[in-house]
């Protein structure tokens, strides 16, 4: 096939849920040799419309051409078939496994793995630049280098379209930079890439061609030499947005929440998970954590959480040694968790909103009714679910269907008004927009910035520079489970953090 013939031609896409549209009449034409984005607000209808294409799900209406050739994808081996591929933004490996064994186990089962697959995962990898060691063990590569694999294992498919879910969600800027480079390699080869973002600069970076989707429809196609970061968005919501106001600071000598000389040991042994940490949050003050994943962060959280017991050192809440508390005294005491995977740690999937709105808080007096207080009291749960749907913009039917049929950044969306709405002291936040659209990440901004001022402090873990210099008041780099650096986010440059967090340079500049 020719360069720019279309390759993948949608039209007329419609599918239905109850109660939701979810896609409406999509035309989309994607050409060969092309990478090309997906833009739009949290529940537009991005993921159901790749799903479509990768054969996850069945349009009710519509058709699909595959290389001209028109197809019906009942299920992703029918997709794969026909040379489309996906990698989800949740990776699919078997941590300890070797990535051999994790290519060849999904495409030909154990008899496949060989030399004559590991010569083919060689060459893939060299042919793409994708830097794979096929004897690695998954668990030892960074998360860089395991979306790679996910993308090798979908070329070892023969896939010649590559579907990738918000790809840089879960990458830090160098990473971003190395990926890019990857899919640039892919399309020079003929390759075509479909890929969905919310970080507009980085579609605006890499993209040839970028189809913008409002209210489960495509409501334009657009060259990204002809718009500007701010003009996609305003295309996604379909009007015009405000402009961002700078804030007076707001941070007092009032400390919330101390984290002293409090180190972790690694149960199985080898370098401490965490070091001699110090950290204080104020009353007013975003403290920011700037780091590459996989370097405390989570261990940090969990010390804090009462999911672990620090080794060394305490946590204060005020004047209160909580070290040894369990999460749920320490959330009753006033700390608000915004957890890194909403899937494991923040959402009942299966559950009706109400009840998620409630967990954790269901044995507090406002939702305990009946003899013994042993029933919940469903009109409370319902009232404060449609009041965080109404003040989070959750966009749904209605607060009965599960949080599992929520799209990703909507789920997002009811854990931080969940949260939010309860008034806690302090915040601990861990990626609190990742998934979510530019819209609702500046409301959500706006909402914390708004308790900051009534004297909320925050814990804010990102991997979103952009959000941890816009909202931090200070922001400390860690490093291999150490703090290693603090900087003013009114003066460090995106380069200096980005160095810091990789320990190119250790030295604080504030
Ligand atoms: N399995 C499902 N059951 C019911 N409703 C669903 C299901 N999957 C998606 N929806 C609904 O379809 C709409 C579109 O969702 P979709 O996940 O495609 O949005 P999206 O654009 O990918 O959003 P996000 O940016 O938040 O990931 C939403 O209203 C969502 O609630």
């Amino acid at each position: 096939m020719r360069r720019g013939e279309p390759v993948v031609e949608l039209h007329g896409i419609t599918k239905r849920f109850p109660g939701v549209v979810a896609n409406k009449d999509i035309e989309l034409t994607v050409h060969r040799g092309t990478v090309h984005a997906i833009v739009g607000e949290n529940g537009a209808g991005k993921s159901t419309l790749m799903k479509i294409l990768y054969g996850v799900q069945q349009p009710d209406e519509g058709s699909i051409a595959v290389e001209g050739r028109v197809r019906q994808l009942k299920s992703p081996a029918d997709a794969i078939e026909a040379g489309i591929g996906m990698v989800f933004q949740h990776f699919q490996l078997a941590d300890n496994f070797t990535v051999l064994e994790n290519v060849v186990l999904g495409a030909e089962g154990l008899h496949g793995i060989g030399d004559g697959a590991r010569r083919k995962i060689k060459e893939i990898s060299d042919a793409y630049g994708l830097d794979i060691e096929p004897d690695a063990l998954v668990e030892h590569l960074g998360v860089g280098a395991q979306q790679r694999v996910e993308i090798l294992k979908v070329l070892y498919r023969g896939a010649r379209i590559i579907i990738l879910d918000e790809p840089t969600a879960v990458l830090v800027p160098q990473e971003v930079d190395e990926l890019f480079d990857n899919l640039r390699e892919l399309k020079a080869e003929g390759l075509t890439v479909i890929f969905i973002s919310h970080k507009l600069d980085e579609v605006l970076r890499v993209a040839d061609a970028i189809t913008v989707v409002r209210r489960g429809t495509t409501v334009a196609e657009v060259s990204p030499q002809d718009v500007s970061a701010r003009d996609l968005a305003e295309l996604m919501v379909g009007s015009e947005l405000p402009s961002p106001s700078t804030e007076e600071s707001t941070v007092t000598d009032v400390p919330l929440l101390t984290v002293e000389a409090t180190s972790l040991e690694n149960p199985l042994g080898g370098r401490p998970l965490l070091t001699d940490i110090n950290l204080t949050i104020h009353s007013g003050e975003i403290v920011g954590i700037a780091g590459v994943e996989g370097n405390g962060q989570d261990e940090l959280v969990e010390v804090i959480m009462g999911m672990r017991e620090p080794t060394a050192g305490r946590i204060l809440l005020g004047d209160v040694d909580t070290s040894t508390w369990q999460t749920r005294e320490i959330r009753e005491a006033g700390i608000g968790y915004i957890p890194a995977d909403r899937h494991r740690h923040g959402l009942l999937l299966e559950a009706p909103l109400w009840e998620n709105v409630i967990l954790g808080h269901q044995t507090e007096p406002i939702y305990v009714t009946g003899p013994g207080g042993s029933l919940v009291n469903g009109s409370a749960a319902r009232q404060e679910t449609e009041a965080v749907v109404e003040q989070y913009d959750v966009r749904t039917p209605s607060i009965n269907v599960t949080a599992g049929s929520l799209s990703g950044g909507n789920q997002q969306k009811l854990i931080i008004g969940r949260e939010m709405r309860r008034e806690p002291k302090v915040l601990v936040a861990a990626h609190p927009t990742r998934g979510v659209d530019v819209g609702a990440q500046a409301a959500i901004w706006d909402h914390i910035k708004q308790a900051r001022r009534a004297g909320l402090g925050v814990l804010l873990i990102s991997a979103d520079l952009e959000e941890l210099v816009g909202l931090s008041d200070t922001i400390h780099v860690i490093l291999r489970g150490r703090l290693t650096g603090q900087f003013d986010p009114d003066s460090v440059t995106k380069e200096e953090l980005g160095s810091a967090m990789t320990g190119a340079t250790t030295e604080g500049a504030a």
